[in-house]
């Protein structure tokens, strides 16, 4: 009678854990990046404890700030650097590898069945799995670099479902936007949200992880996707742990359980300033765009540049475009593929894997007032530079603004 969460905290505390239970619970990986490291670090040093608690279960990926572009950073880097060699940390990725939701799945930790906690509010990414993704602060993440384990208040689960096939030119992220359109950015606050129906299942592994990625822009601890065939598939000889899935059982107790049906669905766009400011994409036809944005861990996937490249092969963008690829694997895909020359004659400027300008940290900072249409998951008011705006929307809807010059109905373009 439980939920896909109960059943992973009960594994990963030992008890019988039952939703609203506070357990202390057995860390399968933790993950932090070059941003949160620093901070995980020091109170970690503060601790006094000495050594970390397991060396192979601790995922450091740089994609925040790379290359470096701060003498401040460049500092800080090097001293996480330092440390990661004095504790043998072992899964140590160098900036350029990715982004780090995307490096955890491709190296085979986003495993079914796991209890996987990352300093980055975007940790429930690997729900995508059927793995318990969820992220914490850094202070948080030097307990679990101290002792493996963390407190949590096990999730009351909603279930969520979509029925029926997805409508042309409508794509994950047109689903997931309407889902938080329709729950709002505080609707399932410390819920998990557990998916079903065939526009799920139907999605690949990377339109999985858009979805389980914004789960908590509805406020989320977790959105879980069921583990099925293209899951195994996706990792085959990639896990790196034997792994079991698990599947909520049939009388499992939601807190609440919503459908929908994807037939309702067309392209949407959440507008400034909040992520559940989602309007079809018609309605907001004619917005003035100075930037587009390819990439994120939302949608900097093989997959997202091939439906831009769809959309700009022969043609040229009107406005400055940039792509970040959410990984090198990804990138090189997109060269053998010839999607990268597509982008390129297109216009499109490449910059390397990693979060890019998504968090307005570098490369492809908007100025006040100007306006990016960008795949990304937040459009927070000054994210991506002081006084700018951001839409979000699908790749499909970035590359149609990128060559019109204003937010358009990406099915003009198919
Ligand atoms: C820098 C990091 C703490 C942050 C997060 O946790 O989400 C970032 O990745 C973001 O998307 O805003
Ligand atoms: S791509 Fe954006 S949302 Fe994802 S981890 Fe990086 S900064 Fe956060």
């Amino acid at each position: 009678m439980k939920t896909i969460s109960e059943k992973i905290f009960s594994r990963a505390a030992g008890t019988d854990a039952k939703a609203n239970d506070f357990v202390s619970a057995n860390v399968d990986y933790a993950m932090a990046h070059d941003g949160t490291s620093v901070l995980a670090v020091k109170s970690f040093r503060e601790m006094g404890v000495g050594r970390v608690w397991d060396s192979e279960r601790i995922v450091i990926p740089f994609d925040h700030l790379v290359p470096v572009s701060t003498d401040v950073a460049a500092g800080l880097q090097k001293d996480i650097r330092e440390w990661i060699k004095e504790q043998k940390i072992s899964h140590f990725y160098e900036g350029g590898e990715g982004i780090c939701h995307q490096v955890l799945p491709e190296q085979g930790f986003a495993l079914p069945g796991k209890l996987i906690v990352g300093a980055d509010s975007h940790s429930c990414t690997y729900g995508a799995f059927g793995a318990f993704g969820t992220g914490v602060g850094a202070t948080d993440m030097a307990e679990i670099f101290a002792t493996g384990k963390l407190w949590f208040k096990v999730p009351e689960t909603i279930k969520m479902t979509v029925d029926g096939t997805l409508n042309d030119g409508v794509y994950a992220k047109d689903l997931t936007l309407y889902l938080i359109g329709k729950t709002g950015i505080a609707g399932a606050t410390y819920k998990a949200v557990e998916f079903y129906g065939d526009a799920i299942t139907d999605l690949s592994v990377s339109g999985r992880m858009t979805l389980c990625n914004m789960a908590i822009e509805m406020g989320a601890k977790a959105g879980i996707v069921p583990p099925d065939e293209k899951t195994f598939e996706f990792l085959k000889n990639r896990s790196q742990a034997d792994f079991e899935p698990i599947y909520a059982d049939e009388n499992a107790v939601y807190c609440k359980e919503v459908s929908y049906h994807a037939d309702d669905i067309e392209p949407q766009i959440a507008c400034p300033h909040e992520v559940d400011n989602v309007v079809p994409v018609s309605k907001a036809a004619g917005t003035h765009i100075d930037q587009a944005f390819l990439g994120t861990c939302t949608n900097g996937r093989l997959e997202d540049l091939a439906i831009a490249a769809d959309i700009l092969k022969g043609k040229q963008v009107t406005v400055r475009t940039i792509a970040a690829p959410a990984s090198r694997t990804i990138l090189l895909e997109a060269v053998q593929s010839g999607i990268y020359e597509t982008l390129v004659k297109a216009g499109v400027s490449f910059i390397t894997p990693g979060c890019g300008p998504c968090l307005g940290a570098h490369q492809g900072i908007i100025a006040e007032g100007e306006n990016c249409i960008s795949t990304a998951n937040r459009n927070f008011k000054g994210r991506m530079g002081k006084g700018g705006f951001i839409y979000l929307a699908s790749p499909a809807s970035v590359a149609a603004a990128a060559l019109k010059g204003e937010i358009v109905d990406p099915r003009e373009y198919l």
